[in-house]
C-alpha cells in the first residue's frame, strides 16, 4: 500500500476565520458540481478529468513499443515542444531522473539523452544543440495540439531536415513521432502525408492539462520512467479528491485556502521547494495556474523558487518585504540518499555539532525553520508533502494541482480551461513578423514603435 500525498494547511490557520471557511466550503461545493456536472464555463475541456483511467491498454502499448524503439535505435531524443506541449514530460524526467546523467536512479534502466527544443526564440540554443548531435542517432518527437505554434513549429522545420539529410526521407520517417490533434491542424496534415508513427491529444483535454496523455507519456516512456505506475498514481487521486466536502478533501483544502488568501490581497504565491530535481515541476505549476487563473483583471501570481539557495537572495523581501504573498512548500518526506556530514575536530566553521548527521537532517530543520519564520513574517505557508520521489507519487501530485487549479479557477470566476491573454502577443508577433493578413496591424505597430523611439530621443535630447 503506497502513503499518499499530504497536504497540511496548520501553519496558515492562523489566517484563516471560521467564517470564511464555512462560507468557502459551501462555494467549493459548487465549484464541485461545476466541474463534475460541466454547468461551469469551459466545460467542453474536462477531459482530463478522467485520463488516468481512460487511457487504454492498445495506446498505453502503441505508446511504450514506440518508446522500446527510441531506446534501442537512439543515443537522442528530442522532444519538439513548448508550453503544455514539453513542461510536463520535462518536469517528470528530472524530478524521477538522475542530476547529472541520462539515466534513472537505483539502477533502472537507462535511457537516450532527452532535450527539448522549439520552447525558446534562440539562435544559440538551436546551434549548440545541432553540435551536441554529431555523431549520434537521433528520433523527433514533435508535440503540438494546434499545429501551428511559431516556435515548435520552426524548430520542426530545422530539426526535420537535418533528419532528412542525417538519415534520407524513408529512414528519417521511421524516427519522427507526432503527437497531436486527431483530426485537425498542419502537424496532423503532415503526419499524415509522411506517415509518421502519431499520438493523439483528445479534443477535450487543453494544452497544459496534457500532461498525461501521449504528449508526456511518450518522452517519459523513452526517459524509462513507469507510466503505468504513473497513471495509478493520478487514478489513486483521482478517487482520493473526488469529494465535494471540503473537510474530507484536501485537493479543495488547497484551492480553498489559496483563494481566501487572495481575497485577503494575497496577489503572489510562490511554490517552494528544496530538491532541485522540482525546478521544471515548478515550471509546469505556474504555467498551469498562470493560464487558468490569470484574466479578467484577476488571479494569484505564480512564481517559483528553490530553497535553500533562493533564501539566501529573496529570503530578506519573503521575510520583511510587501505582504501580499504566501508561499506554499512542496516537500519529499523521504530521500532516497542522505549524505553524512564530516567531522572536523579543528571546527573553525562553528559547524562541528553537525557533525555525523544527515544531509535530510539539515533539510527538514531549514524547511521548519523557514516555514516558521516565514509564518511569524505574516507569510502564511502551505504544505504539501509526497512520501517519495517516485512516478507514482508524480501522478498523484499532477493530479492534486490539476483539479485544484480546475476548483480555483471556478472560485475566483474564472474559465479555468481557456487562454485568451495568450493570443495578443501573438496577433503583434505575426503582424510583426510579416504574416499575409497583418499589413494594417503591423503598420499600426510600426508606427507606434516609431513614435516611442522618437519620444525616447527627444527626452535623452537627441537631435
Ligand atoms: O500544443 P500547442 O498548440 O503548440 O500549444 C502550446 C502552448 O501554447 C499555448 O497555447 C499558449 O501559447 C499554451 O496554452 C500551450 O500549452
Amino acid at each position: 500500500m503506497n502513503q499518499a500525498l499530504r497536504f497540511d494547511y496548520s501553519h496558515a490557520c492562523e489566517f484563516i476565520a471560521q467564517h470564511d471557511w464555512d462560507q468557502l466550503a459551501a462555494e467549493v461545493c459548487r465549484a464541485h458540481t461545476q466541474l463534475h456536472l460541466g454547468t461551469g464555463p469551459g466545460s467542453e475541456f474536462r477531459g482530463w478529468l478522467d485520463l488516468p483511467i481512460q487511457l487504454c491498454q492498445p495506446e498505453r502499448e502503441r505508446i511504450r513499443q514506440a518508446a522500446d524503439k527510441i531506446r534501442a535505435d537512439s543515443d537522442v531524443l528530442i522532444v519538439i515542444g513548448i508550453g503544455g506541449s514539453y513542461l510536463g514530460a520535462k518536469a517528470a524526467l528530472e524530478m524521477l531522473g538522475h542530476h547529472f546523467n541520462n539515466r534513472l536512479p537505483a539502477g533502472r534502466r537507462s535511457g537516450p539523452e532527452i532535450y527539448f527544443v522549439g520552447n525558446n526564440v534562440s539562435s544559440v540554443y538551436l546551434v549548440h544543440l545541432l553540435e551536441l548531435l554529431e555523431g549520434k542517432n537521433v528520433s523527433l518527437n514533435v508535440v503540438s495540439k494546434s499545429g501551428t505554434t511559431m516556435e515548435p513549429a520552426i524548430a520542426f522545420r530545422l530539426f526535420r531536415d537535418w533528419m532528412v539529410k542525417k538519415y534520407g526521407q524513408e529512414q528519417a520517417r521511421t524516427r519522427i513521432y507526432a503527437t497531436t490533434d486527431r483530426k485537425k491542424g498542419a502537424l496532423r496534415q503532415l503526419a499524415d502525408r509522411e506517415g509518421y508513427a502519431s499520438f493523439v491529444i483528445p479534443d477535450d483535454v487543453g494544452g497544459r492539462y496534457s500532461i498525461l496523455t501521449p504528449v508526456g507519456l511518450l518522452p517519459m516512456a523513452a526517459g524509462g520512467i513507469d507510466i503505468d505506475e504513473l497513471l495509478q498514481g493520478a487514478a489513486c487521486a483521482r478517487e482520493r479528491f473526488a469529494s465535494p466536502d471540503l473537510d474530507q478533501n484536501p485537493c479543495y483544502q488547497y484551492a480553498a485556502v489559496r483563494n481566501l488568501f487572495y481575497r485577503q490581497g494575497k496577489l503572489i504565491e510562490i511554490l517552494v521547494s528544496y530538491e532541485p530535481r522540482f525546478r521544471f515541476f515548478g515550471e509546469w505549476w505556474k504555467q498551469l495556474f498562470a493560464e487558468s487563473e490569470g484574466k479578467g483583471g484577476k488571479g494569484l501570481f505564480p512564481v517559483a523558487a528553490e530553497y535553500s539557495a533562493d533564501l539566501h537572495s529573496i529570503g530578506q523581501y519573503l521575510q520583511d518585504g510587501q505582504r501580499h504573498l504566501f508561499e506554499t512548500v512542496l516537500s519529499v518526506q523521504k530521500s532516497e540518499v542522505d549524505v553524512t556530514i564530516a567531522d572536523d575536530p579543528d571546527n573553525l566553521d562553528g559547524l562541528q555539532y553537525l557533525a555525523g548527521k544527515g544531509m535530510e537532517y539539515v533539510r527538514a530543520r531549514v524547511l521548519r525553520g523557514a516555514i516558521l519564520a516565514h509564518t511569524d513574517g505574516g507569510v502564511p505557508n502551505l504544505l504539501v508533502e509526497i512520501p517519495r520521489m517516485t512516478a507514482y507519487h508524480f501522478g498523484e501530485l499532477i493530479y492534486f494541482f490539476e483539479k485544484a487549479c480546475a476548483i480555483s479557477g471556478y472560485l475566483l470566476g474564472v474559465n479555468p480551461f481557456d487562454q485568451p491573454g495568450v493570443e495578443a502577443y501573438k496577433t503583434n508577433m505575426f503582424a510583426l513578423l510579416g504574416r499575409p493578413g497583418f499589413e494594417k496591424r503591423k503598420a499600426e505597430l510600426e508606427a507606434r514603435i516609431d513614435g516611442n523611439d522618437k519620444n525616447l530621443s527627444d527626452r535623452s535630447g537627441d537631435s
